[in-house]
């Protein structure tokens, strides 16, 4: 578990972490959302121990990252992966952090492999595209074989295809048990990877959102013998537009009950919350 307790950066006259405190629980892809500069990297940098809190605490599994006895083996991090050395190449590159860690080099061929790069790892680093180079990065990540990941904006640079595939690498490394936290400034890729998302705004808190729990059932007609019928059943009905707005019932139950009332249903259809909507709603009122 990764912990943020009253955490606080600041560079001069930016405040870039606010007094931010979260808990980020293994068995779950965790997303970091935040608009550009909102302080998502410099969080993350801070629970990494690669730059020093100006007040507060960041720990994993309870302790500070520069107590951890072997921290690459139990803290994986893809940060920015433009720093990698352009001449090295990926296997060269993984072979050095794994030598620094006591790793042995079998597990650099493994990760390679994992990360679909095996048919380039004696490229130059330079030469990749910033796709090829996330997956190096991932790769980096993977080596000790962490429980925790950190993994800021992995997405970015990757087609579709490669996309859809970290997403479920994530999902995966989470099913297993690991924390793994993500950034992203994109609410759309947070949406299809996370489970939890930590949403923060100018380096403060907005809310900790769970995606897709909730859901509403919209039917139509709007019928009012419906709306009495299915309140009487224990939903929630609001009217809309044409139709109703039906909560805490699955859509089953409303089929049973248009049933029982003798009602032609024109449409149901079954609406997961959006964390578009929460996000909106949230920043709204934070701005
Ligand atoms: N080393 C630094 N010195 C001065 N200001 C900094 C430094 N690092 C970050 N900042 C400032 O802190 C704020 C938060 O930056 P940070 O990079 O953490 O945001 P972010 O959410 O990761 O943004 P992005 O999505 O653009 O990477 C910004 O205003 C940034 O300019």
């Amino acid at each position: 578990m990764i912990s943020a307790r009253g955490l606080t950066k600041r560079y001069g006259a930016v405040l870039a972490v606010d007094d931010l405190s979260f808990d980020v629980e293994p068995g779950a892809v965790t997303g970091f959302l935040g608009a550009n500069g909102a302080g998502k990297s410099t969080t993350m940098r801070m629970v990494l121990g690669l730059d020093a809190p100006t007040a507060g605490t960041a720990t994993v599994g309870g302790r500070a990252y520069r107590d951890l006895p072997s921290p690459l083996r139990e803290v994986g991090a893809l940060l920015d992966p433009r720093c990698m050395h352009p001449g090295r190449s990926a296997r060269a590159h993984l072979r050095w952090m794994a030598d620094a860690a006591g790793i042995a080099r079998s597990r650099v061929e493994e990760v390679l492999e994992l990360v679909g790069v095996g048919h380039a790892a004696d490229r130059r680093v330079g030469t990749f595209s910033l796709g090829m180079r996330q997956r190096v990065g991932l790769a980096g990540a993977l080596l000790g074989d962490p429980g925790t990941l950190l993994l800021d904006e992995p997405l970015n640079g990757l087609d579709p295809e490669g996309i859809r595939w970290v997403r479920a690498l994530l999902q995966g490394l989470a099913r297993e048990g690991r924390t793994v936290f993500v950034s992203s400034h994109l609410l759309h890729e947070m949406e299809h990877v996370a489970q939890r998302v930590v949403v923060i705004a100018r380096g403060r808190l907005v809310d900790v959102l769970d995606v897709g729990q909730a859901a509403t059932v919209r039917v139509r007609p709007a019928s009012t013998r419906l709306a009495a019928g299915l309140r009487a059943a224990g939903a929630t009905v609001t009217a809309v537009e044409d139709g109703l707005d039906v909560e805490g019932v699955p859509p089953q139950r409303v089929g049973e009950v248009a049933l029982e009332y003798g009602i032609a249903l024109h449409e149901l259809v079954e609406r997961r919350h959006g964390l578009e909507e929460s996000y909106l709603a949230l920043t709204g009122v934070a701005s």
